[in-house]
Formats: structure tokens, sequence, C-alpha cells
């Protein structure tokens, strides 16, 4: 039997736990470092995550561990932590790998950086990824079948090392190098599926949605162009390909979030004491400051920052609605004068 390397995955949330059962599904041996003592127990006693996801049995060639320096020698490290916490669990990794592929997704708040701008502060040395695409973690878990964009900052030669370690017949990388694309994709679909979570919960229909959906997708592609990603990358798995799907499904827990906000639910009281993260929430405050500060206009995103502030959502909607007719493409503005 080949001998196949070990992978190391960090966070044991939902989305960590599915990948390492994805990994795990060859037979080989993968250690995933979890922030609860408990989801440590219950994996390596159990073979279960019945915190983050009780659905799935995991393999017995999983091993969790709560230290970090149970991954020191391993070459592949997946980084499935929380967007906000990501650059502090990398600089307490004892020694930096050699790939880290990143799989969160979120822009950090206050520093506005992007994860591999802080992954490469935080794990100098390292050659950074980023893993994205239409992913909801049960899925992947269930060994159903799913293909994700894996941008190489190190280019083909990093791919060809990440390529067999990551693929397995249900689960097919596509290589890019686009890496700021991969992960604006993944950032911005959240807040978008927030927005869209509030029009389901405020009964606005699906003719809404899909409008919403198209023009969510403009304002992704001009902040990507802002910040230099490829606007072939957004169109791919990792940009339209994830916002159709949490865009359309209660499984996003984005999307939950702005139904309840859309139900009349308090953001406040929705935020507090949460134990599963909704990305777009933490995004939202930051890609709008950083869309006005480059003077890119992003008025849904706007909006769904406006309402996790505690404006109404109904009101915020109406206001959406009563901006000035325009034109659909920014080419063709001058045409029409707006
Ligand atoms: N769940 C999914 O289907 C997918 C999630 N993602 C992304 O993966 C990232 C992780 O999400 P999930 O695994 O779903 O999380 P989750 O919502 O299932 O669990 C929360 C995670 O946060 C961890 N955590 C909480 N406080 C922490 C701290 N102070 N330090 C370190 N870890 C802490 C918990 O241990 C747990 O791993 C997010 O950026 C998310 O957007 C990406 C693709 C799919
Ligand atoms: O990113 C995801 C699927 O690709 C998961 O979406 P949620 O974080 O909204 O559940």
């Amino acid at each position: 039997m080949t001998q196949h390397e070990t992978i190391g995955v960090i966070g044991a949330g939902a989305w960590g736990t599915a990948l390492a059962q994805m990994l795990a599904s060859d037979g080989r041996d993968v250690v995933l470092w979890a922030y609860e003592p408990e989801v440590v127990q219950a994996i390596n006693a159990e073979h279960r995550n019945p915190l983050y996801l009780p659905s799935a049995s995991l393999a017995p060639t999983i091993r969790a561990t709560g230290e970090l320096g149970d991954l020191t020698g391993i070459d592949t490290l997946l980084v499935v932590t929380p967007a906000q916490v990501l650059g502090k669990v990398l600089a307490s990794l004892p020694r930096p790998p050699r790939d880290l592929v990143l799989c969160s997704k979120g822009i950090e708040a206050g520093s506005g950086r992007l994860m591999n701008d802080v992954a490469r502060e935080a794990s100098p040395g390292s050659a950074i990824a980023v893993l994205s695409g239409p992913t909801f973690a049960h899925e992947v878990a269930a060994g159903m079948p799913t293909a994700v964009t894996l941008a190489c900052g190190g280019g083909a030669e990093q791919w060809e090392r990440l390529a067999p370690a990551i693929a397995r017949p249900a689960f097919r990388p596509y290589y890019s190098d686009d890496v700021t694309g991969a992960e604006i994709g993944g950032a911005v679909k959240n807040v978008l599926a927030i927005a869209c979570g509030v029009v389901d919960g405020l009964g606005l229909g699906q003719n809404a949605r899909a409008a919403l959906i198209a023009r969510g997708f403009s304002e992704m592609l001009r902040f990507g162009e802002a910040l230099g990603a490829q606007t072939e990358t957004l169109t791919g798995l990792c940009g339209l390909g994830d916002l159709v799907l949490t865009c359309s499904s209660a499984s996003s827990r984005n999307f939950a979030l702005g139904k309840a906000l859309g139900e009349g639910a308090s953001a406040a009281d929705l935020m507090a004491d949460r134990r599963t993260v909704a990305e777009g929430a933490h995004t939202a405050p930051v890609l709008a400051d950083l869309a006005e500060q480059r003077g890119v206009p992003m008025p849904i995103v706007a909006a769904v920052n406006a309402i996790l502030g505690g404006a109404s959502a109904r009101e915020i909607v109406a206001e959406l609605l009563s901006r000035p007719l325009r034109a659909e493409l920014e080419s063709d503005a001058g045409d029409i004068g707006a």
C-alpha cells in the first residue's frame, strides 16, 4: 500500500472536521487540532464531533489534539479556524510548515487584511494556498461530490505537491494562482448570503433573491477589481459558485442569520452566545469600510452592515429599492448619464 504523507488540520469546527474526514477517506493519518478539549476527547474516544458536525462518523485515522506542537513536522497544514483568530492561532505554531492551505473565509477586522496577508506575517516562510468554493461541510463529510478552487501562491510547483494530497474521487480541486481572487470570493459571498436571507425572511420572493445574487455579484467583481483579483477567478467556484450555493439555502449559517434578521430578530440577540460562526457578520463592517475607502460602490454590503448594526431590515430594503435608476453595466453608464 502507498505510504501517504500525514496531513494536519487546524480547527475542528464543522468545516475542519469535514475536511479531515475527506482527507482520511483514503486511509491516511490526519492530525486535527481542536480548540475545545471536549472536542478532542469526543473525536478520539467516539470518532464523532457532536458539538460541530453531529451528523458525521469519523475515520479512526483522524487523531485529535489540543496541542499545536503535535503538528510540528507535518509539511501540509489546512487552516480552518474562524477568520478573526487565524493570525493568533498561526502565530502559536512552534514552527512554520512548508505549505499552509487557508480554508477560512473572511477579512481581518481592524487591519482589513485578507487571510493570506495575515498568514504570511504569522507564519513566515510557509507557501500559502487558498482552498475555497461551494462546500457545505455536512455534504463533504458524507462524501458527496464537491469541487473547489485551490489557489496556489506558490504556483504550479505548489499545486504539484498539494493536488495529490487533497484531491479525492469526490473532492476535485481546480488550479488557480489567484490567491486574492479566491479569498475575495469567499469573504464577500458570506455578506451577500446574509442579504439573501434577509430578503427571504421578509418574504420578498425569488425574483428579489435572484436580483440580489446578480447585483451582489457585480459588487464582488468591482471590489475584486479594486484589489487586483482576476475576474475569471470570481466567475468560478470560489466566487459565483459559492454565492449561488449560500444564497439559496438555509443550510448556510449566513443565510440563516439573514433570514432571522428579516423575520425581525435583533442582530445583537442573534450574535450573542452563538457557538457556530457566521463569518459575514464579522466581514460586513470591515468590507463596507474598505469599499468606502477605495471608492467602490457596494450598496448591498452597506445595507447588510446597517441591518447588522440594528437598522430596520424593511426600511433598509426600501432605501435600496429607491436608489436612482442606473445602467446595469458600468461601461453603459455614460450613455444615460448615470
Ligand atoms: N461550515 C462550512 O460548511 C464551511 C465553513 N467555511 C469556513 O471555515 C471557517 C471555520 O468555520 P466552521 O468550521 O464552519 O466553524 P464552526 O462554526 O463549525 O465552529 C466554530 C469554530 O471556531 C472555533 N473557535 C472558537 N473560538 C476560537 C478561538 N478563540 N480560537 C480558535 N478557534 C476558535 C471552534 O473551535 C470551532 O472550530 C470559517 O471561516 C468558515 O467561513 C468554509 C467552507 C465551508
Ligand atoms: O462557505 C460555506 C459553503 O461554501 C458555508 O457557508 P456558511 O458559513 O454560510 O454556512
